[in-house]
């Protein structure tokens, strides 16, 4: 079972008073644990009740070099010199040690992020998921040789890793929004340098105990704990030895990188906000609608980039829906995630928890009808809750209708036409999921074939899986993550022109 670095911070209980504080001052780069060179470190809390949990070293560009030099020398000289078959066996060592290990790294979870453990421990799975996929595919990255229109030459293409990557990651999954990185990155022989979110830096720490664990030589991944951010973020993306950078998080963030990145001309793939629509029609089986609506939006407290952010619902059934709907709400248990009985855990943190309750009176102040909750949930501890609530009558100008709100909240809009809910569908900016539900295959696939978005659950709203591609268009970012499409990312194609070869009537010559 776990015994190596972290295993005695995080006992198999929830209080943080067991947490070894000296434990925490040490980042991983190198394959060693380290202070930042300055010596700072910062706090992370407990969003559930707002305890300290420890610290982490605060790096700046001084670790960040020594980071990325690792992580070049590591690129050259270890990793993408290995045989896709000899990286699968690490990946898959590695995704034996997280399964093997996954409620303890659940809790680890919960105790930074907030979700309930259930769930963290199911995003332990899922990131897992990607390493184990990752790992089948090390062995399948395969070339071509392509037909050309000459008898003495012959057209060859590679596929080879790109180099050195770095990640950034959220706060929402910091687990699994790592992994589904790291599967294709290592699979195709780059190694990586990874800046976590500063709210859940553990589960990222974590990780490495277990990768080094795994055998990954030193200097394959590289993690960068830091509050500061935006100049950390800059010299990562003009760093000349980082050949890549991924970035998962928000739009507007996104777009800085995709600037930065611009100088070195870097490959990038972005990962960026959403803003859903969760489509209701006549033809529907609502009780079908109502548990995809749960589903989707509540995951994670409502702070998932494919959360249903506007549900569109036809006027034939909007009475019913908002009717059961708001049944199943008034059922949701927020609490701790710690405790078995909750379905909601906190929001992150208290700028987003206040963000989410501006959102609500912004409704509430433009007339629209506050069916149920959206009060700050006051618990026996003092963390970021928020009552889920159902909000009908939402007219477009409101911000819930605008804005991805990254909370439980339900933002009802009513339409009369296909037409109509296509067109206030596609009336935003970003376009990552979209979901709807109908009985009408016809429907079905016009509507699906219209939604502006990389990815369309229909009757469903629970659509990630490591198997499909993930991913958006617009303003949501591009790149895929997961899926046979995934490693395409993190490879150049090389074309070979091989010449001056005889043909069947020189060779005798
Ligand atoms: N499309 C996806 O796959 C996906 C997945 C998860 C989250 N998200 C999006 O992420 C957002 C929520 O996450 P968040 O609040 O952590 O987002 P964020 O953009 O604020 O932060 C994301 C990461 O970027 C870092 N960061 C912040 N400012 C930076 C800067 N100037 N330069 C470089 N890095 C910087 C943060 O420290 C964090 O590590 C939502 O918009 C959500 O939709 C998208
Ligand atoms: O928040 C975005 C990631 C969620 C998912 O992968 O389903």
């Amino acid at each position: 079972m776990y015994a190596t670095k972290y295993s005695s911070i995080f006992r198999l209980n929830h209080s943080v008073n067991h947490i070894r504080r000296s434990f925490f001052n040490q980042t991983y780069i190198n394959g060693q644990w380290v202070s930042a060179q300055s010596g700072e470190t910062f706090k992370v809390y407990n969003p559930a009740n707002g305890d300290e949990i420890g610290s982490v070293p605060d790096c700046n560009i001084k670790d960040a070099e020594k980071a990325v030099q690792a992580a070049y020398n590591a690129f050259q000289n270890k990793w993408s010199i290995k045989t896709g078959k000899e990286r699968s066996v690490i990946m898959r060592k590695y995704n034996d040690l997280i399964l093997k290990n996954k409620d303890h790294l659940g809790k680890i979870l919960t105790t930074e992020m907030g979700k309930p453990l259930k769930e963290s421990i199911g995003e332990i799975l899922y990131g897992a998921s990607y390493i184990e996929w990752f790992a089948e595919e090390a062995k399948r990255i395969h070339g071509d040789v392509l037909p050309i229109t000459s008898h003495n030459r012959r057209a060859l293409v590679l596929r080879q890793p790109v180099g050195v990557c770095s990640f950034i990651t959220p706060w929402n999954f910091p687990s699994s929004m790592i992994l589904r990185k790291a599967g294709p990155a290592l699979a195709a022989g780059c190694t990586i340098v990874v800046k976590p979110s500063e709210d859940t830096p553990y589960s990222c720490l974590v990780l490495c105990d277990l990768a080094k664990e795994a055998g990954f030589p030193d200097g394959t991944i590289n993690v960068l704990t830091t509050t500061h951010s935006a100049e950390i973020g800059k010299f990562l993306c003009e760093h000349p030895l980082i050949s890549k950078m991924s970035f998962t998080g928000s739009t507007e963030v996104g777009k800085k990188i995709m600037a930065q990145c611009a100088s070195t001309v870097k490959k990038i793939s972005l990962e960026l906000g959403g803003n859903a629509p969760f489509l209701v029609f006549n033809s529907a089986d609502v009780k079908q609608a109502v548990q995809g609506a749960m589903a989707s939006k509540f995951r994670a407290s409502g702070q998932t980039c494919v959360c249903a952010n506007r549900f569109l619902v036809q006027e034939g059934i909007y009475d019913e829906f908002i009717s059961e709907l708001t049944k199943k709400t008034k059922e949701q248990i927020v609490g701790d995630g710690f405790n078995e009985k909750t379905h909601l855990g906190p929001i992150v943190n208290k700028e987003q928890y206040e963000r989410v309750l501006d959102f609500i009176s912004d409704a509430k102040d433009k007339g629209a009808r506050i069916v149920t909750g959206g009060n700050e949930k006051k618990g026996k501890t003092s963390g970021f809750f928020v009552e889920p609530a159902v909000i009908a009558d939402v007219k477009l100008s409101m911000r819930v209708a605008q804005e991805e709100i990254f909370g439980p909240v339900v933002a009802i809009i009513k339409f009369k036409t296909e037409d109509e809910a296509v067109k206030i569908a596609n009336s935003v900016d970003v376009g990552l999921a979209a979901y709807m539900y109908s009985q009408d295959i016809s429907q079905i696939w016009r509507v699906a074939e219209r939604m502006q978005t990389g990815m369309v659950g229909v009757n469903e709203g629970i659509i990630s899986s490591v198997e499909a591609p993930f991913g958006g268009i617009k303003q949501s970012g591009f790149g895929r993550e997961g899926s046979k499409y995934g490693i395409e990312d993190y490879v150049n194609l090389k074309y070979i022109c091989m010449g001056g070869l005889k043909d069947v009537d020189q060779s005798s010559q």
